[in-house]
């Protein structure tokens, strides 16, 4: 379905924000994680036709979508980072005059769409009077409009509280069933269950395409719990990545990543997404210098 080869995005006056990245997806749900500054947003926008590589290919479908951006906008669904719907217009309105602009002709298509969100109560209010997790909502919405067969969301939970957050992650499961759900996070519970495979990207580079569990594998032996003193913990923490602290009268309790055991009292943990967003990029730099 989708096909990147050697993908590459430079910014003036040299940063490789996005450095030759190779990868093929099919339909699914597909989690995008890597640290601040990782190429995320870049990677999306390129694929989304907002900006153009600097070098490689991009293939939907085997279109090349550099050259024919139009082929991908029509089959595409974006929720972009800072999706802000501030117009002062309803709900409805507003998705109205989305889907006009982008040739959906099914009059029910609005309505359909506040419905996969749970906005249909609130079609007829003004988008000014919405909270930040409603907004978030009717971004999912109108990225649903044209019914795509690609859906890109980028940091697509901000702002919602937890049963908002469970409807969406169902929504997404749902989609990915037939489509490729594309989800760029830093909340791993977003795709915690429900995605099929993971992209890490690390100042730059894809360091893995995989599925969840095996990246778990191969995190397994990594990640340590440790109580210990304030003292010890200072000491620790010059050599040994420090995923959480709870500081407490009695001293510290310390998740650890660390490829052996740090020190004789730490104990083995099973590891979770949430240590291999945060470890595995040093993890593997460590491996490979
Ligand atoms: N327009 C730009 N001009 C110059 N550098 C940029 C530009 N946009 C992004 N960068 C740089 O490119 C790198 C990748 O940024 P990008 O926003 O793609 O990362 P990200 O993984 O999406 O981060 P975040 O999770 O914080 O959104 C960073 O070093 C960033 O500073």
């Amino acid at each position: 379905m989708l096909n990147i080869k050697n993908l590459v995005k430079v910014y003036p006056p040299n940063v490789r924000a996005v450095d030759d990245v190779s990868l093929t997806l099919e339909r699914g749900v597909v989690g995008l994680i890597g640290h601040n500054g990782a190429g995320k947003t870049t990677l999306l926008d390129m694929l989304c036709t907002l900006s153009r590589p600097t070098a490689g290919q991009i293939l939907f479908d085997g279109v090349d979508i550099v050259a024919r951006p139009d082929a991908m906008r029509q089959r595409l669904g974006f929720l972009p980072q800072n999706f802000g719907a501030q117009a002062n217009l309803t709900a409805q309105d507003f998705l109205a005059y989305l889907a006009a602009l982008k040739g959906v002709r099914d009059p029910a298509r609005v309505r359909q769409c506040l419905e996969l969100v749970n906005l249909q109560d609130c079609a007829r209010r003004r988008m000014t009077d919405f909270s930040g997790g409603m907004r978030r909502r009717l971004g999912i919405a109108q990225a649903l409009l044209g019914d795509p067969d690609f859906v890109v969301v980028d940091e697509p939970t901000t702002g919602l509280d937890l049963d908002e957050r469970m409807r969406f992650r169902a929504l997404m499961a749902e989609l990915g069933r037939k489509k490729l759900v594309l989800i760029s996070t830093h909340i791993v519970s977003d795709i915690e269950n429900i995605a099929s495979a993971l992209l890490v990207m690390d100042r730059g580079k894809l360091l893995a395409q995989t599925e969840p569990q095996r990246l778990l594998a191969q995190l397994r032996g990594n990640i340590w719990s440790l109580s210990t003193t304030q003292q010890h913990y200072e000491e620790l923490r010059e050599s040994v990545h420090v995923l959480h602290v709870l500081q407490h009268s009695g001293g510290v309790d310390l998740r650890l990543a660390h490829r052996e055991r740090p020190c004789a009292q730490a104990l083995p943990l099973e590891p979770s997404l949430e240590d291999a967003l945060l470890a595995f990029p040093r993890l593997n730099r460590e491996s490979t210098a």
